[in-house]
């Protein structure tokens, strides 16, 4: 993918009797294979944010670009997956991870393989013929994981995936979603309310000031986390500089809202 821009994005939702600032002049650029991740306090615009940069939503003012083309303009293929993982339970698991490419007229007996295939390497291989109400929470985000790649995407938009796991499950799906994205240098935008998860799996971590969300602070999280740690380390920095400073950022935020 080429480089992603907000340039000067605001949000206001207007209804009869007020306006919602949700937003107010978020400028981000997020490159190539990058991981970021959008922390910020309940109701700042994270989800909003992340709407804006799937198309599903207009700025009120600024806009969005990608490789210096307007947002509407290209042909980008933007994945999306939220906590829910929305499969249709009438479909086989097959049929659900295949469906995203029917949407889009890229099925073909290629493209089924390759879906195929990323269920096989998501452990899920001998599931393809059941359907959703027969699999576990972590099994069904894996299915929802699972269609999105097998669209190609060439950006994934992760709106609170993994929160409505079981801690078990939630460290095992994130590290593999990291793996996976990591080996594929997909560029990937992850909404977070947990701290750990931000740093365990970002290249940057971006926090928002409570709403109307600003960017209050961008973090660089040191590669020596990410290639030295085994991943549930990474969760549990508590005594980590890096977790301190968002941490205390994000106490100062709340009590400052
Ligand atoms: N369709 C809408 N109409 C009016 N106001 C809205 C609409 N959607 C969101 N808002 C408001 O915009 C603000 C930002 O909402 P948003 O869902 O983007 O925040 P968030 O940071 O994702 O919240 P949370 O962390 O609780 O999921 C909130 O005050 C919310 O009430």
């Amino acid at each position: 993918m080429s480089t992603l821009q907000l340039h000067d994005v605001s949000m206001a939702y207007l209804s009869k009797h007020e306006a919602t600032l949700a937003l107010e002049s978020i400028s981000l650029t997020v490159q190539d294979g990058e991981f970021l991740s959008i922390l910020g306090p309940s109701g700042c615009g994270k989800t909003t944010l992340l709407s804006i940069i799937a198309g599903l939503l207009s700025p009120t003012s600024g806009h969005v670009t990608i490789g210096n083309q307007d947002l509407k303009q290209t042909k980008a293929n933007i994945g999306y997956m939220l906590q829910q993982d929305y499969l249709f339970p009438w479909r086989t698991i097959q049929d659900n991870i295949t469906l995203g490419q029917k949407i889009r007229g890229t099925y073909s007996q290629t493209a089924k393989n390759e879906a195929l295939k990323w269920l096989d390497q998501l452990g899920l291989a001998d599931k393809k013929n059941l359907y959703p109400n027969q699999l576990s929470g972590g099994m069904r985000q894996r299915v929802a994981l699972v269609r999105m790649l097998a669209t190609n995407p060439t950006l994934m938009l992760l709106d609170e995936p993994f929160s409505a796991l079981d801690y078990q499950t939630k460290l095992k799906l994130e590290d593999l979603v990291f793996q996976t994205l990591k080996s594929e240098e997909k560029t990937a935008i992850l909404v977070t309310h947990d701290i750990g998860e931000a740093i365990a799996m970002s290249d940057r971590v971006v926090l928002l000031s409570p709403r109307p969300g600003r960017i209050h602070r961008i973090f660089e999280i040191p590669t020596e986390i990410a290639s030295t740690l085994p991943f549930e380390a990474r969760q549990h920095m508590h005594y980590n500089d890096q977790f301190q400073i968002i941490w205390k950022e994000m106490e100062s935020l709340a009590t400052t809202s």
